[in-house]
């Protein structure tokens, strides 16, 4: 029985020893002890599971991805250990649950990814010009079961009354430290208010700072969020560690606030305080043109660090790209991305009243 694979409820391992495929899916029912209730757990392929509610009415569509990046370990942590209690029982499932590890074979070499960044493959980006490889096939893959997992709903589901509500988080950690050590990026939403109930369900999870994307980009999040409506972030939860060496204390909030979200448990979110956030808006987009492409501050310059106005955070040959606003301040900056690639944002403080 391919049940017995996953007896254990480690789906993590069944990922990593199938790198980028798996020879068939398989299903199979659990009973959550608490509550009494069944499950429909699918292993659709490597790394893509859904836990569906049998006979009991659902309102969300929930996608919770991690390993984008292989080497971002926490958020695969924290998703593997959900995942492990939602299989042995021991978590009740309230809501359609989909869960992404999205590179098992980055995973396994502890990397971000093997050949091109799986995070600028979305929206297509992975069938344009002539390169293929199989994080592009991955991109269209992964794209492919959130569309199935957001359009298409099973014989077991039962839906509430109402449109059905999308959500999608895409947990990763970022290479540098950063100044506020947990902050979220809300994709663009086309003119389509910001949704402060979204905020604080980010702030239960420890998150609260957020930048408020202007533009369309090839990130999962947007994604799920130009696609399908979901309410969709690209969520950093602190600085990349390798398997072990995380501190797990400092992601106890975000695990149960998603623990109680999947499972339906009360999540007592506070009102909405803009006081309490700190909300900034992506300003510039700064992508590597030339192999000469160098960033003018340290490599341990932390991401919400700020430069005066007139500082040049950068040159690309002959291009010099400079601090335009007073509180601009860097997230991301990474020389060391193919060419035409983002390698610095900037940020600069804003408000959504
Ligand atoms: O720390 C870094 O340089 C990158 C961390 C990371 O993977 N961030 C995401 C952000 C995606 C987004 O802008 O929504 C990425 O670069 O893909
Ligand atoms: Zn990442």
């Amino acid at each position: 029985m391919k049940q017995q694979l996953l007896q254990s409820g480690d789906f993590l391992s069944l990922t990593r020893n199938h790198e980028w495929s798996l020879p068939a899916p398989f299903s199979f029912e659990v009973t959550h002890q608490a509550s009494n209730t069944k499950s429909l757990v699918s292993v659709l392929d490597t790394g893509i599971i859904t836990f569906e509610p049998i006979d009991r009415k659902t309102k969300k569509d929930i996608v919770l991805s991690s390993a984008v990046h292989g080497n971002e370990t926490a958020p695969i942590e924290i998703c593997a250990d959900i995942i492990r209690q939602l299989i042995k029982g021991e978590l009740a499932l309230a809501e359609r649950v989909l869960f992404l590890f999205g590179n098992p074979a980055a995973i396994n070499i502890a990397e971000r990814f093997v050949e091109e960044n799986l995070n600028r493959l979305f929206s297509g980006a992975h069938s344009e010009g002539d390169v293929r490889n199989k994080e592009r096939d991955r991109a269209k893959a992964l794209e492919q079961a959130v569309t199935n997992f957001f359009t298409q709903l099973g014989e077991h589901n039962l839906c509430e009354e109402g449109e059905r509500e999308r959500y999608h988080y895409d947990l990763h950690t970022a290479i540098r430290g950063s100044k506020n050590d947990k902050f979220a990026v809300y994709p663009f939403r086309h003119g389509e208010p910001w949704k402060k109930s979204q905020l604080c369900f980010l702030q239960a999870c420890d998150v609260s700072t957020i930048l408020l994307s202007h533009s369309p980009t090839t990130t999962f999040s947007y994604f799920s969020s130009n696609n399908f409506g979901a309410d969709a972030f690209t969520v950093e939860l602190g600085k990349v560690m390798p398997f072990g060496q995380n501190d797990m204390a400092k992601f106890t909030k975000v695990k149960e606030t998603l623990t109680k979200f999947v499972s339906g448990q009360p999540l007592e979110l506070a009102e909405f305080d803009e006081s309490t956030f700190d909300i900034f808006e992506i300003d510039q987009t700064i992508n590597k043109h030339t192999e000469g492409f160098v960033l003018n501050f340290a490599d341990d310059a932390e991401n919400f660090t700020d430069f005066p106005v007139g500082y040049v955070l950068a040159t690309d040959g002959n291009i010099e790209h400079k601090v335009r606003t007073q509180g601009e301040a860097i997230i991301f900056p990474n020389a060391n991305v193919a060419l035409g690639q983002r390698a610095l944002l900037t940020v600069k403080p804003t408000t959504i009243e």
